[in-house]
Order: structure tokens, then sequence, then C-alpha cells
């Protein structure tokens, strides 16, 4: 098992591959011939809400890009405007006790294959990105954003507590108390206030540029060996690996609690109607 891990870096090559999209098409491969990297875009329309079934689909497509030895992975949306609204609050809201189960199950199997993953991983994060969307883009190793976006862990503003991986995420990105700050307040950044402390890396103004530049990150890398490159990066992270792995099935439990209170389901009914009757505003 170990051999074939070794074996799989050292012979990583540019692929030949030139789409690989999964069949429900919640997410789509496509893999550039000449760079070998693959571009993951989510694809559930309108605002790549986070339910089940994309989760799923993000897993095995990160499974089918590390499989398929791509050099690198780019996270992005096919939307224009958000890149992922987070956790689908209906999954949350009144939920079917297996589905929410599976929900978060899910959520952590995808935080988990980007965490570890042996690729180098940027995302071009062409638009909003709260909460969950936050999750994805900051557990990348490089970030690109649009102009006019927001991005940040709103939890504690919604009443719940960020998870410990959304801790991880941070703390690998920010400066320990800008960390802790943004995330017990529920901060959302613009995207110059979020480039301004770190949270992303550069800004363009179109995700043909973002993409360029998620390239240029993973090329970085060209030159050196992608099996020591690998080891060091979850030399990085073994701590927080470990952790996460041993308050698992706590977390799991404590989210469940979480969202079958009853004043959790008050909240999130309210949070819900307050989003449909924003459109409901906007069609005035
Ligand atoms: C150890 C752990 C222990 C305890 C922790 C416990 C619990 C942890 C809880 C779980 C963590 C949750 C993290 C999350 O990800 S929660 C989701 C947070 N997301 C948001 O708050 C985003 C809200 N949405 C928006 O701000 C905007 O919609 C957005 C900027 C993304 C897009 O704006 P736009 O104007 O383009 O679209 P809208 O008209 O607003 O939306 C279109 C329709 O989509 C609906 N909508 C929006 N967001 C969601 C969502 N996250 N889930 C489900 N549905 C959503 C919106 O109501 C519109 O619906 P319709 O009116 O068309 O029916």
């Amino acid at each position: 098992m170990m051999r074939s891990k070794f074996l799989s870096l050292l012979i990583r090559a540019p692929s030949v591959c030139r789409s690989m999209s999964t069949a429900t098409k919640l997410t789509t491969i496509d893999v550039n011939d000449k760079t070998g990297i693959a571009t993951l875009t989510l694809n559930r329309s309108p605002i790549n809400a986070l339910n089940v079934e994309l989760l799923q689909d993000l897993n095995e497509s990160i499974k089918e890009i590390e499989d398929n030895k791509s050099r690198g992975l780019i996270l992005t949306s096919s939307n224009d405007k958000v890149f992922s609204a987070g956790l689908d609050l209906n999954e949350m809201y009144r939920p079917d006790k297996d589905r929410a189960r599976l929900l978060w199950i899910k959520l952590q199997d995808v935080w988990l294959a980007l965490y570890s993953c042996d690729l180098p991983t940027a995302a071009a994060i062409n638009g909003y990105a709260p909460a969950g969307g936050c999750l994805l883009a900051t557990v990348c190793e490089y970030r690109v954003m649009l102009p006019k976006c927001r991005i940040g862990f709103n939890e504690t503003q919604l009443g719940i507590v960020p998870p410990i991986f959304c801790m991880f995420n941070f703390l690998n990105v920010l400066p320990r108390r800008v960390a802790e700050r943004s995330l017990s307040q529920g901060q959302m950044f613009t995207t110059e206030q979020a480039l301004q402390i770190g949270l992303v890396d550069d800004v363009v103004s179109s995700k043909g540029e973002a993409l360029d530049k998620c390239t240029k990150f993973i090329d970085t890398f060209a030159k050196v060996n992608p099996l020591a490159r690998s080891l060091a990066k979850q030399q990085f992270r073994a701590a927080d690996l470990q952790r996460f792995q041993t308050e698992r099935a706590k977390d799991l439990e404590s989210f469940l609690a979480f969202i079958n209170h009853p004043q959790m389901q008050e909240g999130l009914g309210i949070y819900l109607n307050s989003l449909k009757k924003k459109q409901q505003l906007n069609a005035v």
C-alpha cells in the first residue's frame, strides 16, 4: 500500500486525459493536456449549496484526480457570482436524520481528502464563499479571488459553533490572533479585506486570470520532487489530521445534537426565510 503510494508519487507525469466528468455533473473535471493540472468545477445550480450529493460527487472527483496522477488540483465554480453558498441549509432545517448524518460525514470526508491531498491544491474563488464555501477555499494551499465578493466563516453570526476543521484551515492561512477573532466574530471579508489580511493570496479581474494564477502557483512546484513535496505537506498537517481523527466521531455527534436543538431549528427557519425574502424584495 505504502509502496504503491510512493511509486505513484515518483512516477507522476502530466496526464494525457482531457476531461473526466462525473456522471451526475454536480462537479466536472477538466485536465489540461499541456500542464497536467485538473480543474474541478462545482456545478450545482443555483449557488453550489453543499448537499449530500454534491459532497459525495466532490469526494469522488478528488479521488479520481488523485488516481489519474494529475499535477495539481484547481477548485472553482461554474456560477460566475457564487463559489459556494456553504452547506445546504435545507439539509439541516427539519432534517431527515439519516441524510443529516450523511451530510456531515461527507463534509468531513471532503475536508479530509483536500487537507491531506497529495497534489498541490489551489482555489479560483470566482464568487461569494461563505461558511462551507470558505472551508473549501481555505483547505487549498493557494487562493485567488475576484473583486466585489465576500469570504469568511459566518457561523457564529448564525449561532453556530465553527467546527475544528474551520480552525485548522484558518490557522494555516492567518496569524493566530486574526484567525481566532474572525472565527469567533463570524466575520465576512470583502475581497479587498481578504487580500489585506492574507486570507487570499491574490485578486484578479476574471475567472480566466484566476485559473492562470492557480496554474502558476502549481507550476512553482514543477521542479520539486513530488514525493518530497507531498511528504513535507503531510508533515505540516499531521497534528491537525491526528486531532481530526480523534475528534471525528464526537464532531459528528455534536453537529447532530446541535442541528436537532429546537432553538437551532427555529433560527434556521428564520434564516432560510430571510434568504428567500431577499429574493422576493429584489423582484419588487
Ligand atoms: C463540532 C461541530 C459542532 C457544532 C457545530 C454545529 C453545527 C455546525 C453547523 C454547520 C456548519 C454550517 C456551515 C455552513 O456552511 S451553513 C451555510 C451558511 N451559508 C450562508 O449563510 C449563505 C447564505 N446565502 C447567501 O448569503 C447568498 O445566497 C449568496 C451570497 C451565497 C448568493 O446570493 P444570490 O443573491 O446569488 O442568491 P440568493 O437569491 O441569495 O439565493 C438563491 C437561492 O438559494 C437559497 N440559498 C442561499 N443560500 C443557501 C444555503 N446555504 N442553503 C440552501 N439554500 C440557500 C436562497 O434562499 C434562494 O432560494 P430561493 O429563494 O430561490 O428559493
